[in-house]
């Protein structure tokens, strides 16, 4: 009898599952299990759910520790929410993320399938995002030892800058170094947080709405670039000019500094004016030879190193001779089209967000992309009979859609229009291994290469090539 809130002892992890949850199987049922476990390590779990087959719960105690643990880099490990793997060798995390791949293709894809290529690792395992966003808050994320320590007396609030604590809206962990962005995303952090509390600035306190200093988005770019943009509450014009005039002056490497108002209850600054306060309001980024317009408020894939391979190993699955109709579906900034576009007849790239292919056409643009038109617009809605007629019919359709996966009409659609080859690129290969399994009706899977985009994340992007029987 497995039950809510009973504590399971010495239970020995076995293996992850998706979403990087920790897997062990007791009496034939299988028990998803969270909090920092990995397989090889003995832990007592607390259930918060269980059904027939399974439950879920998160470990309280750990007995013994798997040999395979190394000791993890960063001083916020266990209580920061992002490189939960830490604890993981970077090659048993690429391993852990292969078997995820092979079994959600062939336990929901249920087609035959080729070999799966060795996931392609990142050559850097620190420091590989470009862009990063910090959290101003009045409460700081305590210890159990700084609550501890203060007895039976109040704990007062004390602000940060740093990250959301996971399922704790209100709490933000004060983050001293973080080893995901190359400096001086620190040094830009440290700054303003010991500038703010010496000039006794208010950190948001995001239950009342009320402060001033709210985010600091930072993007350090392959290309030397140094973007950064201060969300503020709102306008008081001097003491902003005196924040920023600080951070330039200690920060000299910043190529681009903007600020941004934002008065609303919740964070999102896409319905909001950056505006440049130093530089020319934009950064760029290089992909091989060619460059990308990034805005404020641009998308652009978060490690570039393993963007440029995720892209060329597309290119090379969509096998192009210069003669080819190619539709890049899901194209955000049109960055996948024009990196195709030199080997292609033309691209047509369709977008949901209208800034996003505002980009597009404009990166085509800076980089003499003729031969590429993009679209605004639902998938659903613009891929109907009279844009393939007026377009052309596909010979490679490119789809790199959300998390969620296809919608099942754009499916059905593809399946009528019978593209020859089509190549899926995916985040989340349990939406992508349910959606091949109804391309199936008409396309066999031919290659399938993995690539660890976020290392000491569960999380993985998968390249699919299809071709049509
Ligand atoms: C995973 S991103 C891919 C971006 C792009 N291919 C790249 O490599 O940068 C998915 C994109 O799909 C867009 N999107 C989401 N739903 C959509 C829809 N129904 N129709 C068109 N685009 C959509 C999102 O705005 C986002 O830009």
């Amino acid at each position: 009898m497995r039950k809510k809130n009973v504590v399971l002892t010495n239970i020995p992890v076995s293996d992850y599952a998706a979403e990087g949850k920790a897997l062990a199987k007791v009496d034939g049922k299988v028990i998803f299990i969270e909090g920092g476990v990995m397989p090889g390590d003995v832990v007592d779990v607390r259930l918060s759910k269980s059904k027939k087959d399974w439950a879920e719960g998160k470990a309280v105690h750990i007995h013994s520790y798997s040999k395979d643990r190394v000791e993890p880099f960063c001083q916020h490990f266990g209580m920061c929410g992002g490189c939960k793997w830490q604890m993981v060798p970077y090659e048993l995390q690429l391993k852990y993320k292969q078997q995820q791949v092979v079994d959600h293709l062939s336990r929901i894809g249920k087609m035959p399938l080729p070999p799966i290529t060795p996931i392609l690792g990142s050559k850097n395992t620190v420091n590989y995002r470009n862009k990063l966003e910090f959290t101003f808050s009045n409460r700081a994320y305590l210890t159990n030892e700084e609550i501890a320590a203060a007895g039976d007396g109040v704990i007062e609030h004390k602000p940060a800058l740093g990250f959301h604590v996971p399922r704790l809206f209100d709490k933000v962990l004060n983050i001293d170094t973080c080893y995901l962005q190359a400096e001086p995303t620190n040094l830009i952090k440290n700054t303003l947080r010991e500038y703010a509390l010496a000039n006794n600035l208010a950190f948001y306190d995001i239950r009342n709405h009320e402060g001033w200093l709210r985010n600091v988005i930072i993007r350090v770019l392959t290309t030397g670039e140094v973007m950064v943009n201060v969300v503020i509450h709102h306008e008081a014009k001097k003491q902003r000019e005196a924040l920023l005039d600080h951070l330039l002056a200690k920060v000299p490497s910043i190529t681009t500094l903007l600020y941004t108002i934002n008065p609303k209850k919740n964070d999102s600054i896409f319905d909001l004016e950056p505006k440049a306060y130093f530089g020319k309001g934009y950064a760029e980024e290089k992909l091989e030879d060619y460059t990308f317009k990034i805005g404020p408020k641009s998308f652009f894939q978060t490690n570039t190193y393993q963007g440029e391979a995720l892209y060329q190993v597309t290119r090379e699955f969509a096998g192009l001779t210069g003669n080819e109709v190619v539709y890049d579906l899901y194209c955000g900034t049109g960055s996948i089209g024009i990196f195709v576009s030199k080997q292609a007849k033309k691209v047509i790239g369709i977008e949901l967000i209208k800034e996003a292919i505002d980009d597009a056409k404009e990166n085509a643009e800076r980089n003499n992309v003729t031969n590429a038109t993009f679209y605004a617009g639902d998938v659903i809605d613009i891929c109907d009979d009279a844009f393939f007629a007026a377009h052309g019919a596909p010979d490679v359709v490119i789809t790199d859609p959300p998390r969620a996966g296809m919608h099942e009409k754009l499916v059905n659609k593809l399946l009528e229009i019978g593209a020859p080859k089509i190549v899926y690129v995916s985040c989340n290969p349990a939406t992508q291994a349910r959606d091949l399994a109804l391309l199936h009706e008409k396309y066999t899977v031919e290659k399938i290469q993995p690539v660890d985009m976020f290392p000491h994340t569960h999380h993985i992007e998968n390249v699919v090539l299809l071709i049509k029987r």
